[in-house]
């Protein structure tokens, strides 16, 4: 991608280890302004310690990171104000009352509504009286949604927000508020472990494995980009044909699925039919990739049977 000097989110060869175990390895992206950005990757990728050096509470060691112009351990005070933050923690102090949760953020957020806040109370179906601890998980999760949101941050940061909220929550309220959000210049990063739910809000899609940012693309490429091959043999190969610039295979013994990056010039762009490992393959089927097959192309992962039943059960190499 293009670095902008206008991006809020800026990170140059950002590095960090635990205890000399890397989690996030010279990782550098920009987040454009008004962008809804997916932050993708496998329990433990790096997506949380990433996060946590854009909000300040882990100073950059090896690298840089801007926020909103400004690096996030200096004056964070400054920084948090402008910042929705929600993280994937239940940790909201159970003894307060929504109405006093509402009076501290109102305190801290010179850009608190109260009109807004009274809206999403309405959409959250949160009521000022109720107590915190008396509240479902859920229901305490679209409370820390409604601190995070209603002073109308420039850049609202939802790391795994979906674990406390159900499928309705999430289509009808995290999804509208991550829109709504973008629609009016301000900016979301949402890190999260839902495909679908990432496929169909974010703008852009970044993949962190093993700490290393292996791709950040805008969702609508992708497709275009990655294409998934079907290849099939009439003997049967513990290998996938070999085909140059093909990567992620996927299959069992007569029929394999390789995933094809259409920019890289060693890709063939119409082999139908090749010659790999002693055998004849034909290509059977191509179809544009999902983010599912992508992810686990790049991660060296199955894919969910969801989201490719033609690979379901079939062995990964
Ligand atoms: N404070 C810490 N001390 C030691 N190791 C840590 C610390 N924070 C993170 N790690 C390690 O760094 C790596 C990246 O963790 P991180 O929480 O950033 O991943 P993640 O992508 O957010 O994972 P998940 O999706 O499970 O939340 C992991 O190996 C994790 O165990």
């Amino acid at each position: 991608m293009t670095f902008d000097d206008d991006s809020p989110v800026r990170v140059r060869s950002l590095s960090r280890a635990f205890k000399g175990t890397a989690a996030l390895v010279d990782v550098s992206l920009d987040i454009p302004r008004g962008c809804v950005f997916g932050l993708v990757g496998l329990n433990g990728a790096g997506k949380t310690t990433l996060i946590r050096h854009l909000i300040g509470s882990m100073k950059a060691l090896h690298g840089s990171v801007q926020v909103l112009g400004q690096d996030p351990t200096i004056r964070p005070e400054r920084l948090l104000a402008k910042i929705g933050y929600m993280s994937e923690e239940d940790s909201l102090p159970k003894w307060m009352r929504i109405s006093d949760l509402i009076g501290f953020c109102r305190s801290v957020y010179p850009t608190w509504s109260d009109d807004y806040c009274g809206e999403l109370c309405e959409m959250f179906d949160l009521s000022p009286d109720a107590k915190l601890k008396s509240l479902s998980k859920g229901g305490r999760a679209r409370a820390a949604l409604l601190a995070a949101i209603a002073h109308r941050p420039e850049l609202l940061i939802l790391d795994e927000p979906s674990s406390g909220l159900d499928p309705i929550a999430r289509a009808d309220i995290l999804e509208a508020i991550i829109r709504t959000v973008a629609d009016e210049g301000r900016t979301v990063l949402f890190s999260s472990h839902l495909l679908d739910e990432i496929d169909r809000v974010c703008d852009h899609i970044a993949l962190i494995h093993d700490g290393v940012l292996l791709e950040s693309i805008p969702a609508a490429s992708l497709p275009e980009r990655y294409t998934e091959c079907f290849y099939r043999t009439d003997s049967s190969s513990a290998r996938p044909p070999e085909i140059p610039g093909s990567f992620g295979a996927i299959g069992d013994a007569s029929e394999w699925s390789v995933l094809i990056d259409t920019r890289n010039e060693a890709s063939p762009s119409t082999t139908t039919s090749i010659e790999s490992g002693a055998a004849r393959w034909e290509l059977v089927r191509r179809q544009p990739a999902t983010v599912h097959r992508w992810f686990a192309g790049r991660v060296q992962r199955q894919p969910t049977a969801a989201a490719s039943p033609q690979t379901e059960g079939m062995q990964h190499v």
